[in-house]
């Protein structure tokens, strides 16, 4: 594959506290990768980081590229010009990122004048058309609308027009629709697949949901405790999830079909930075658990192209496809 972006053994510590274990990943030009986890495990982090926009007491290790440029530790010029350019992101809560006290087309006018040197009646007619593309009605009108008079679902929208403002290669959505309603939240997933179709451009979603992951992305990561504990093309990850943590959040789904039953909820949390196991970080919670999990962390194995888990049950997978290969 040749990726759009690379992340090598990326690691993220705050305060000497692990956020990030190493975590590899290659997102492909215009495919959909899906990164889910519980809270904390990471999921922002990873993306933060790879932009350079982690405060400066987070220490980052490892390698991030874009097409082969390095961005860890790029100068601020160039990341200036990837960050809104060739690689946007956008936010759960698009009132927090939208300036209240500038309308909105100004917002979408001033990213483009910065990623794309547009200006004037230029800017205004990419501005309207952009709001067009992103669904917000009677376009020409709403750009002179402050963020206040917009609904949360349209102020989303307007987040995506600046994003899209740039032509990104990648859009990273951080849940992007976890402060919105249940019917506007499927309204936007929808337009992000649209767009991508439109656009081509490949997209991260970041989610705690692996049904709106699974809905959205070609691919899917798992994340657990700073690290990808599974990763699979998302037919493949529901036909054979291997890691117990995914098996976990497969079976806190709701059914498709038959009656409503209780969520199964992984019991127990997600252990502390400062208390993280010398082995597997999710044994204390696996009904799977076995001693060999407690002495090392384990490395992902490769089970079927595209699908990697870390787990030792993998791992004897692994060994036992290589003998009968042997
Ligand atoms: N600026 C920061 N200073 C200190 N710790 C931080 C900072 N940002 C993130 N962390 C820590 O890094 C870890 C990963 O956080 P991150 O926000 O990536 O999790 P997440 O998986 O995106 O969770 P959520 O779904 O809640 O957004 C958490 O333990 C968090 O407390």
């Amino acid at each position: 594959m040749n990726a759009l972006v690379s992340l090598r053994n990326l690691r993220v510590s705050f305060d000497g506290q692990a956020a990030l274990r190493g975590i590899d990943l290659d997102v492909a030009p215009g495919e959909a990768v899906g990164l889910v986890g519980e809270s904390g495990c990471g999921k922002s982090v990873t993306w933060l980081a790879a932009l350079g926009l982690l405060p400066a007491k987070a220490r980052v290790t490892g390698s991030a590229t874009l097409q082969g440029q390095e961005l860890l530790g790029a100068a601020p010029a160039v990341l200036d010009r990837v960050r809104g350019g060739r690689i946007a992101m956008i936010f759960q809560d698009p009132a927090s990122s939208l300036n209240p006290v500038i309308r909105i087309g100004r917002q979408v006018e001033e990213a483009l004048r910065l990623h794309r040197g547009m200006q004037g009646a230029a800017a205004r007619a990419e501005a309207k058309r952009l709001f067009d593309q992103v669904g917000i009605p009677d376009a020409a009108r709403r750009l002179d609308a402050w963020p206040h008079e917009l609904s949360g679902g349209q102020n989303q929208r307007v987040m995506i027009a600046i994003a899209l403002a740039g032509r990104p290669e990648l859009l990273v959505a951080d849940e992007p629709t976890t402060a919105l309603d249940v019917t506007i939240q499927a309204q936007i997933l929808t337009l992000l697949q649209d767009l991508r179709r439109e656009t081509g451009m490949a997209l991260v979603l970041i989610s705690h949901d692996l049904g709106v992951v699974a809905d959205s992305c070609d691919r899917v990561c798992v994340m657990y405790a700073g690290r990808i504990v599974e990763q699979a093309p998302v037919a493949r990850l529901f036909e054979a999830p291997t890691h117990p943590y995914t098996n976990g959040l497969l079976g806190a789904l709701p059914p498709l079909d038959g009656p409503r039953r209780r969520l199964a909820a992984i019991p127990g949390s997600v252990p502390e930075p400062w208390a993280m196991p010398k082995g597997c970080a999710f044994a204390p919670r696996c009904a799977e658990r076995s001693p060999a999990c407690d002495i090392a962390v384990p490395g992902a194995v490769p089970l079927a192209p595209g699908h990697q888990a870390a787990c030792i049950r993998a791992t004897a997978m692994g060994l036992l496809k290589e003998t009968v290969a042997a």
